[in-house]
């Protein structure tokens, strides 16, 4: 079966955040599944140069122009994956991010851009590349939204479609002024196309047209079609009906391996987590912390509301009080930046912060601190404590999305039985946060009770294994139609 996956940004060649890890690793875990998967992305500067480093030789396929924009496709594989890059200049040669200019602002024209990828991938879907045709295009997110737009509104044979939703508070609405330059019929600017309040609604028109919804975990699923968790979409996601499935991400378990990973000081497994205690020390000299027995917490995140991490900056002196030391990794929004910065001021030595993005800091974090919080206001999956289990960094997540189907509370029951694997609360506030730090503290002060979590912890299947076979069996299902 082959399958074209459309996504605006794929590790290890561009990343912002989690869709470019499930982009990523998604297609090695369908292989297994007898599905081909081609991966089609912008051209971002980045991603060039990448092609170039590696000096592998794209295969250069015309395109007539997109949206009167000049592009071609470069054919490559590179990174275990294969490729199709939009290269576009006028949309994607310029400086900043895949989003947003150097300075963090959006691009103003981010609708023509993902416009254009939809657009493209919804060519290439239907033969503009000689000798490929999909059997299935899965769009992720807004900025791929409108393949099935195109798809749908197109006279000509198409492949079934899935759009994932992986975060339903970015919807990717417009202006109704750009609606003409999309190249839409007119007949799509309704109610069941992509008109959204007046608005263009790129992820709305794209959750109507496709043939199949998913989101990245079954509880993410139930949340987004309530009148809290919908975003404004909870009556069309309703609508959907059984058309919208719950899938929970995984993890690429061979970038993520605490017994090969080249990122961080020791190596260990569940079997040696003695060895864990070599990366303690390391981040407490790459943080400048003060050397003693108590744990250390973390975070790695965006720094946002979304993530509940003005929480964990309300709540930092309890935190500390309870002689916890604190790393974060992240940026955001400047008050939480600017929170845990003034934290790191007051106590050098037991909170340590690095404003910015780095990746290979996150991998040494995971491996070197005791536990993650992550108490988000919701989650439709969560990478980051998937990370954590995997890295026996014991995960303090709230009960939202994904977090409550990849954590197992460590309750009485759980704890005897050797089940759990972190700690989890409800709901998202400092109160609870610190509740659920407590009792986190409770249980590392028993050694041997806080190593049995940690390795049923290591133990959990964060893999693809599980999901990229449900993702598979979708797809069949899909073509059976
Ligand atoms: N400063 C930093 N330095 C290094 N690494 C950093 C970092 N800040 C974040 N990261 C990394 O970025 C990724 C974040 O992924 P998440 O899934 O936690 O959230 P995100 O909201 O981006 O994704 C959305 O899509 C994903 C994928 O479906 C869903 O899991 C999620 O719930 C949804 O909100 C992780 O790999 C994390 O380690």
């Amino acid at each position: 079966m082959r399958v074209l996956s459309i996504a605006s940004e794929v590790f290890p060649l561009i990343k912002t955040g989690g869709l470019a890890d499930v982009a990523g690793a998604l297609p090695s875990a369908l292989a297994e599944h007898g599905c081909d998967v081609v991966t089609m992305l912008p051209g971002y500067p980045v991603v060039l140069r990448a092609i170039e480093k590696a000096g592998a030789k794209p295969e250069v396929l015309p395109l007539d122009p997109v949206l009167g924009n000049d592009a071609r496709i470069f054919a490559v594989a590179l990174d275990g994956l294969k490729l199709f890059v939009l290269d576009c200049p006028a949309l994607y040669d310029r400086l900043g991010g895949p989003y947003t200019d150097a300075g963090g602002h959006d691009f103003p024209d981010n609708w023509m851009r993902f416009a254009a990828l939809s657009k493209a991938g919804a060519r290439v879907a239907q033969g503009a590349i000689d000798g490929f045709r999909p059997d299935i295009v899965h769009a992720h997110d807004w900025q791929a939204a409108l393949t099935p737009v195109y798809l749908a509104a197109s006279n000509r044979p198409r492949p079934r479609t899935v759009l994932t939703i992986h975060n339903l508070a970015f919807q990717g609405n417009y202006p109704s002024q750009v609606f003409p330059d999309l190249d839409l019929p007119a007949a799509t600017w309704s109610i069941e196309g992509v008109e959204y309040y007046g608005n263009v609604g790129f992820l709305k028109g794209g959750l109507h047209a496709c043939d199949l919804v998913t989101t990245v975990s079954p509880t993410y699923a139930k949340e987004i079609v309530t009148d809290g968790g919908g975003m404004g979409l909870d009556g069309l996601l309703r609508g959907r009906g059984t058309r919208l499935v719950g899938i929970v991400n995984g993890i690429d378990t061979g970038v993520w391996n605490p017994e090969a990973d080249p990122a961080i000081a020791a190596h260990y497994s569940a079997g040696n987590l003695r060895a864990r205690a070599h990366n303690k020390r390391a981040i407490e000299g790459e943080f400048g912390l003060r050397r003693e027995d108590g744990p250390i917490f973390a975070v790695v995140s965006r720094l946002t509301w979304q993530k509940g991490l003005d929480l964990v900056a309300g709540a930092c002196n309890a935190l500390l009080e309870r002689g916890i030391r604190l790393v974060v990794v992240g940026s955001g929004e400047a008050m939480i930046e600017g929170a845990f910065q003034a934290a790191h001021s007051r106590q050098p030595d037991r909170v340590g912060v690095r404003i910015g993005y780095d990746e290979t800091l996150s991998h040494r974090v995971q491996a070197g601190a005791d536990a993650i919080l992550i108490p988000s206001r919701f989650e439709p999956c969560g990478l980051t404590q998937l990370y954590g289990l995997r890295y026996g960094c014991i995960p303090i997540v709230a009960q939202v999305g994904g977090l409550a189907d990849t954590v197992v509370d460590a309750n009485y029951a759980a704890v005897s039985a050797g089940a759990a694997t972190g700690v989890i609360f409800s709901p998202p506030d400092e109160a609870t946060l610190v509740a659920a730090v407590d009792r986190a503290l409770g249980l590392y002060e028993q050694p041997a009770v806080w190593r049995k979590m940690q390795v049923a912890a290591m133990k959990s299947d964060v893999s693809w294994i599980k999901s990229a076979r449900l993702y598979a069996a979708l797809y069949r299902d899909l073509l059976k139609e």
